[in-house]
């Protein structure tokens, strides 16, 4: 039987005395679409970052299709195609989208490979009015799509999306949903998202974390009906 695509083994992470993730053993199969929640400080966006080697465990494992990847240095990781989207902007506002795309996928390919990955992910996130637009005039939500695309452009092994429909219309958050799930035909993403009625849309399975550890993972039915999950949403104590 093949490794899991990514795995962590007794994940444990302080800052100080801070206990930001608690011994977390997490398996995603190759294909998978998982979401992420959990409440403010539960220690998702952490998790990200020592999926992605931006921090060190103080304790445990990171491995990558069974390969013990946890002493890599955060570029080294990129390069094994684990790309992150996180809140922060990476796309350069004074560029066009084109020109945004063509760097990043410039960074992965050569030759006239490089302009067949810009057209293509022009086309897959529906960019093609803007292409020649400077990112920094576009809208929120077609924003997201060129950072998504920076993503694409590395034609990732996993992606990981930090709440991707965050500061979204109800229209974008629709639109961005749907891509997700087309993206997932042939890429595994983690998803960390807020907003529920989001992660019903596009969820398969959900990882609920909660005080560092991961206290449930099921499908959205089972999630979504957890006596459990509800309470630690509405701030009661729950043991982890
Ligand atoms: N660099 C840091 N230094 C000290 N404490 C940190 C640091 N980063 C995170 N923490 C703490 O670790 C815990 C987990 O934080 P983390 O940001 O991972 O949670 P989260 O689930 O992503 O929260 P949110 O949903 O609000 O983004 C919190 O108590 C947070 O204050």
């Amino acid at each position: 039987m093949s490794p899991p695509l990514i795995e962590t083994r007794g994940l444990v992470k302080h800052f100080g005395g801070v206990q930001a993730i608690r011994g977390v053993d997490f398996v995603l199969a190759e294909g998978e679409l998982r979401c992420l929640i959990g409440p403010n400080g539960a220690g998702k966006s952490t998790f990200f970052k020592l999926l992605t080697g931006q921090i060190k465990p103080t304790s445990g494992a990171v491995l990558f299709r069974g390969t013990d990847i946890t002493a890599l240095q955060a570029h080294e990781i990129a390069r094994l195609g684990i790309g992150i989207k996180t809140q922060v902007p990476s796309v350069f506002n004074g560029l066009s989208v084109r020109d945004n795309l063509w760097i990043a996928a410039a960074r992965h390919n050569q030759g006239k490979a490089i302009a067949r990955m810009v057209d293509a992910q022009i086309e897959r996130l529906m960019l093609g009015r803007f292409a020649d637009s400077l990112t920094g005039q576009l809208a929120h939500g077609q924003r997201q799509r060129v950072e998504l695309g920076l993503v694409l452009c590395g034609e990732p092994n996993l992606i990981l999306l930090d709440e991707p429909a965050a500061g979204m219309t109800e229209e974008e958050r629709g639109r961005t949903a749907e891509l997700i799930c087309e993206i997932n035909r042939d890429h595994p993403l983690i998803v960390v998202e807020h907003d529920m009625f989001f992660i019903r849309t596009i969820a398969q399975r959900i990882t609920v974390f909660n005080q560092g550890a991961i206290m449930l993972e099921g499908d959205v039915d089972q999630v979504f009906s957890s006596q459990s999950v509800r309470d630690v949403y509405l701030g009661k104590k729950v043991a982890a």
